[in-house]
């Protein structure tokens, strides 16, 4: 159940975000909210080049706003230097992209691992490297290397590697872009599991109809601002 005094999963307010190139001044995001409740599911949709990468890289730290807030179960990743920002990402997100989630040379349980390493004390007693494993049905792929998998593996071990820190929220980049109908459903029903419980959010920016359906809430994105 959800615990109501529990802060948001995810709470964006007001984010700005200027790219500048010579005299070029492109305003990627122009005072984007976006809050995912735990237990939510939120898709991002939008037209190529209204802002999404940029929000997802700036809700991840990945990327610094120049305005604005981002914090993560009342934690704030905004503003703060680089290694700060790496700590938090560790312990509290999980970032599922297309591809390149996985590191080549280990094979799929190494990199379960490594994640939850990364993450520290967070992952006593959080989901073990098997479970995660059994959860995305690549019990049998655990030796594997990324460069052995068919596509729908591979995302599903991608999954996986998101979900090892046990965050509490999951920021995703087309998670189902790839996959075929099955598949996809598949992906989408273990996302859709993670709410359940009450405590985590997943964030997701998306081109599927059948992942919009599936999502509690969908905002769309246009030239920088949340609209209708
Ligand atoms: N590094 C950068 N330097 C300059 N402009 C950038 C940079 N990154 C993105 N932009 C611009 O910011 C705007 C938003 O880009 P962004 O990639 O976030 O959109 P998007 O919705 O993710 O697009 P797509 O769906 O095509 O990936 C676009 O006008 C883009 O050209």
């Amino acid at each position: 159940m959800a615990d109501p005094g529990a802060p948001p999963a995810l709470d964006a307010r007001e984010l700005y975000r200027f790219y500048r190139a010579g005299e070029e001044e492109t305003l990627a995001l122009r005072g984007v909210s976006v809050t995912v409740a735990p237990g939510e599911l939120v898709a991002v949709v939008g037209p190529s080049g209204s802002g999404k990468s940029t929000l997802l890289a700036c809700l991840a730290g990945l990327d610094e706003p120049e305005g604005g807030v981002v914090r993560v179960a009342g934690e704030r990743i905004s503003h703060r230097p680089e290694a700060e920002r790496a700590r938090v990402r560790a312990r509290r997100i999980g970032i599922l992209l297309q591809t390149q989630n996985l590191i080549a040379h280990l094979d799929v349980a190494q990199n379960i691992r490594l994640a939850r390493t990364a993450a520290g004390r967070r992952t006593v007693g959080g989901p073990s490297v098997r479970a995660l494993l059994d959860q995305v049905g690549l019990l049998d792929r655990a030796r594997s290397l990324p460069r052995e998998l068919a596509g729908g593996e591979l995302a599903r071990a991608g999954l996986a590697v998101a979900l090892a820190n046990d965050p509490d929220v999951l920021l995703a980049d087309e998670p189902t872009g790839e996959l075929d109908g099955s598949t996809e459903q598949r992906v989408l029903d273990l996302l859709r599991a993670r709410g359940r419980d009450g405590r985590r959010g997943v964030l997701l920016v998306t081109h599927s109809t059948a992942v919009v359906r599936g999502a509690d809430r969908v905002l769309t994105l246009r030239d920088g601002r949340i609209g209708p």
